[in-house]
């Protein structure tokens, strides 16, 4: 279904995330991702980041029993044809958002583990990885690991498609239905270039390598469009595909904004298709 046609249902998705000031991750990704394909955003904040394009300089962490009670509340009353989940901080928060979708069963969930930001910034804790991998990924439709996460994911080092392909199986075997390994960290003609393995199905998903220094943001805005498509009804893989194309025309779009990895334009690209 094209975005434009008027629904039945209003096509609503949730993000589970934290606040970038700078305005190019993090929550203020999500919604802009969400609006440009016509899907309602409901947000559950776990934490603010003062944070530019330059670098974190603060984050203010949400108490657990807020996160679940901001998620209760959308899913409760607004009903939620998708869920993506980005930082999320520490053990504590993600078994509760663990056990808050166990319980409340929205619909399909895509896990972006974020871990560390674009500028180098911690943003879990060390127990959260232990956690994201025991009680996060067994609930996911799709986990959206970077270089960096697919390696303390898996284990192993990245450097060649097949080592992105090795990694793929290896962090399927930890339990969500699909793993979208992500090249933005890659070097040379694997940038940009991105392994999906649903257990079956290894694909490449490629288009352009696009030569930016403003990347900040490109995951939240790929799982943000991944869980953008599942609202809209998309079966998981061509949701990604989907959203791999909203991506890439997105990064030709850079908004010259900080003097670090600036933000791109999420509303430039052409229509969804
Ligand atoms: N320079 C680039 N050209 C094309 N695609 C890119 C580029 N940088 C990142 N991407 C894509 O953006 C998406 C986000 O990936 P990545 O940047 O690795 O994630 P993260 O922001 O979590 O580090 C992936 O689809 C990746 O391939
Ligand atoms: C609040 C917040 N969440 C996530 C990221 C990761 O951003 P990226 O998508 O560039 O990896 C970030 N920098 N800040």
């Amino acid at each position: 279904m094209r975005p434009m046609e008027t629904p039945k249902r209003v096509p609503t998705a949730l993000t589970i995330a934290g606040s970038d000031s700078g305005g190019g991750a993090g929550i203020q990704a999500d919604l802009n991702t969400f609006s440009y394909h016509r899907v309602h955003g409901t947000t559950a904040l776990t934490a603010v980041t003062a944070q530019n394009t330059r670098g974190v300089t603060r984050v203010d962490v949400l108490p657990a029993a807020s996160v679940a009670a901001q998620v209760d509340a959308v899913i409760d009353d607004l009903g939620v044809g998708a869920v993506k989940t980005g930082m999320l901080v520490n053990a504590e928060i993600i078994s509760v958002v663990a056990w808050r979708l166990k319980a409340l069963k929205p619909g399909p969930l895509v896990v972006d583990p974020v871990m560390v930001s674009r500028a180098g910034a911690r943003l879990i804790d060390d127990s959260a990885v232990g956690a994201l991998k025991e009680h996060l990924l067994p609930l996911a439709d799709v986990v959206t690991p970077n270089r960096h996460e697919a390696q303390l994911l898996s284990g192993m080092d990245l450097q060649t498609l097949e080592d992105m392909k090795e990694a793929a199986r290896r962090i399927h075997q930890l339990g969500p239905r699909a793993v979208l390994v992500k090249g933005g960290g890659m070097s040379g003609e694997l940038r940009g270039l991105d392994v999906w393995f649903d257990g079956e199905r290894m694909e490449t998903l490629f288009l352009r390598s696009v030569k930016t220094h403003n990347t900040h943001g490109t995951g939240c805005t790929l799982s943000a469009a991944i869980a953008a498509w599942m609202a809209l009804g998309q079966a998981p893989f061509e949701a990604t595909r989907r959203a791999k194309t909203f991506v890439t025309s997105a990064l030709e779009h850079p908004l010259p904004l900080g003097q670090g990895h600036g933000p791109f334009s999420h509303f430039s690209p052409l229509e969804p298709s």
